[in-house]
């Protein structure tokens, strides 16, 4: 499957290790059989990411998406927004802005139809709510900038061992059982199976639902949310015709034979779903945001300001959001 558009890139914090993923991800384009992709940022952080990393990595300067397949094959497009200077692993309200403008951009232009899909460098939410930053993460910007109301914005991560779907995401723990509702769970699990045959061509979705609670509520004698909540959603979802199973005990549904039995792990919240998937996959794994109008999708990681710029970051999981962003978006216009 071949695009006619390429994907658009936004760069994340600069300090952060998504300038490299990005320089990283176009010096193995051709081995990687990669869609071509433009990053939305600034072309002198690029090229300083690059040049840390060890890497050979022309930039091509582009003022629009239909300018990158001219320069793809030779240099990494750039629709530079900022001559920024910038220190790896020292974030500041500098590289913020320009992570929150890039981010506006880049969703801008997918949205247009001018750019195929919309694939994320990491943000560290907190520096970027100091520079006005109102959303819990760039799930619920990128779906607000598309008209979609947040509980719609359902987040899937999705390696090569697991698929897993966090019914709450970033919340404090103790506010999940009151956050999770009998609603929620029926309509981020629908929104999810419609994903799967839409956009990763899964004709008929398992889903696979967890309990909250140890043995998932062992009959109500440790916690009453999977009778209460959990078991009628899971009700609800099979009247609708979705192949659901669950509630399921958490310990026990993400070792290897389980898995065996569904495409996707719903979960009850953030570390239930990616834990399992983090320990798996985090080399391959890839954040796809489902029930938009359009594609986005990250890499499973943060911003490691830790490593930024020292050569170690590996780059896996850009690789697999870039392949996947264009696979979905492919996939979307056979239709
Ligand atoms: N898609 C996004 O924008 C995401 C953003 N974040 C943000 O990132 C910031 C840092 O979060 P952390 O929990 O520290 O997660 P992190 O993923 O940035 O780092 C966790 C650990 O994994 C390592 N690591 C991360 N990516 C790696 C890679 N490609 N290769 C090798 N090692 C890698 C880091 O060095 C660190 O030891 C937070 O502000 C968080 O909000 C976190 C997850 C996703
Ligand atoms: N833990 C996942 C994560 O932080 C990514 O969030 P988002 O920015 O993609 O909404």
């Amino acid at each position: 499957m071949t695009l006619a558009l390429p994907l658009a890139y936004s760069i994340g914090d600069p300090a952060g290790i998504g300038p490299e993923m990005a320089a990283a991800a176009w010096a193995v384009r051709h081995t990687e059989s990669l869609p071509p992709f433009f990053v939305i940022g600034s072309a002198r952080v690029i090229e300083e990411a690059a040049r840390r990393r060890g890497l050979d990595v022309p930039v091509c300067a582009v003022k629009a998406p239909d300018e990158v397949a001219d320069c793809f094959a030779d240099a990494l497009p750039v629709l530079d927004l900022a001559d920024l200077d910038y220190t790896p692993g020292e974030p500041d309200d500098a590289g913020a802005s320009l992570a929150l403008t890039a981010l506006g951009v880049a969703t801008g232009l997918v949205r247009s139809g001018a750019a195929a899909a919309l694939v994320t460098g990491p943000i560290a939410k907190s520096r970027l709510a100091r520079v006005g930053f109102d959303f819990p993460g760039q799930t619920e910007f990128v779906a607000d900038a598309c008209g979609i109301a947040p509980e719609n914005a359902v987040m899937m991560l999705a390696g090569p061992s697991l698929r897993v779907v966090p019914i709450t995401v970033h919340v404090a723990l103790r506010d999940v059982p009151e956050l999770l509702t009998i609603e929620l769970i029926r309509n981020r699990a629908a929104i999810t199976a419609a994903a799967l045959v839409r956009d990763f061509g899964i004709v008929r979705p398992r889903l696979a639902v967890a309990g909250l609670n140890p043995h998932a509520g062992e009959d109500g004698r440790m916690g009453s949310e999977e009778a209460e909540i959990v078991a009628p959603a899971v009700v609800l979802l099979q009247a609708a015709g979705i192949a659901v199973s669950g509630p399921l005990p958490p310990d026990t549904m993400f070792h290897a034979e389980a898995r065996e039995r569904y495409d996707v792990a719903i979960c009850m919240y953030h570390d239930q779903a990616l834990i399992p998937l983090k320990a798996l996959d985090f080399d391959q794994g890839v954040n796809v945001t489902l029930g938009l109008p359009i594609i986005r999708t990250s890499p499973d990681h943060g911003t490691a300001f830790g490593i930024a710029g020292t050569d170690t970051a590996r780059v896996g999981p850009t690789i697999a959001a870039l392949r996947m962003a264009g696979e979905c978006a492919a996939r979307r216009t056979l239709v």
